[in-house]
């Protein structure tokens, strides 16, 4: 059976489902592989959400594809905490931005941003790059889209398991430990609290997405 439908027991063809009109691009650095975990974790909490499409970029490929950035409904940011920001490669794209999207008319405004950092301590000024992304956003004139869980592992019931167990609110927090490859870090709570973004920000897309149509056109009347 081909790409375009699917074949059940008498041999009739379903038509394949409508390819996805939300698209939500991810843009992420990662030096050794630990952020990139991360983000495929973004990706599949996107990908569970029915019809919302995933575009996974590195900062290096996101700048030979602005007019593809363009396209998407909305642009998850991640990268590894450096230095107590983040890395050198996505303040490269970011201020590569300036002149591509910024200058040409601020081509991002409205639409929906988020967030998520790796680094190799529990804390490890994490919140410095979830804020550098935030404002980041801000500047292009995009709305951000919280992390939208309790914070954990802060009571005597609570586990290193536990989703959002860094307790971030602004976007997902992981931590991978220095001597584990990225086959091992970040944990698998930490993964998840990925997915949990993923998935509320292609919710929170297609709620604009979906919704934006009529309301648009009500101004205009
Ligand atoms: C140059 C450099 C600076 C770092 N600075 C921090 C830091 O400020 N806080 C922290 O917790 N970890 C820091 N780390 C650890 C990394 O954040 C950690 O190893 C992370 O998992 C790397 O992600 P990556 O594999 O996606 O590059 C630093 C690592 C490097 C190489």
């Amino acid at each position: 059976m081909d790409s375009t439908g699917t074949s059940d027991k008498d041999g009739s063809v379903e038509p394949a489902p409508p390819a996805p009109t939300t698209r939500i691009a991810i843009v992420y650095h990662s030096g050794y592989g630990h952020t990139a975990r991360q983000a495929e974790a973004v990706a599949a909490g996107i990908r569970q959400v029915r019809g919302v499409g995933v575009l996974l970029l590195t900062t290096d490929e996101a700048q030979m594809r602005w007019e593809e950035l363009n396209a998407v409904q909305a642009i998850v940011f991640g990268a590894p905490t450096y230095v107590g920001a983040g890395s050198a490669s996505f303040k490269a794209f970011q201020e590569a931005s300036s002149n591509a999207i910024m200058a040409k008319g601020y081509l991002w405004k409205d639409k929906i941003a988020a967030g998520f950092t790796n680094s190799g301590t529990q804390s490890g000024d994490k919140l410095s790059t979830l804020l550098q992304m935030a404002l980041f956003a801000a500047q292009h004139g995009m709305h951000w889209v919280n992390l939208d869980l309790p914070p954990a592992n802060c009571s005597s019931t609570g586990s290193d398991e536990d989703l959002n167990r860094l307790g971030f609110w602004l976007g997902a927090a992981a931590q991978s430990n220095v001597d584990h490859g990225p086959d091992l870090a970040p944990p698998e709570a930490d993964l998840a609290t990925a997915r949990h973004l993923g998935q509320r920000v292609a919710s929170v897309a297609l709620q604009f997405t979906l919704g934006r149509e009529p309301a648009l056109a009500a101004l205009a009347g």
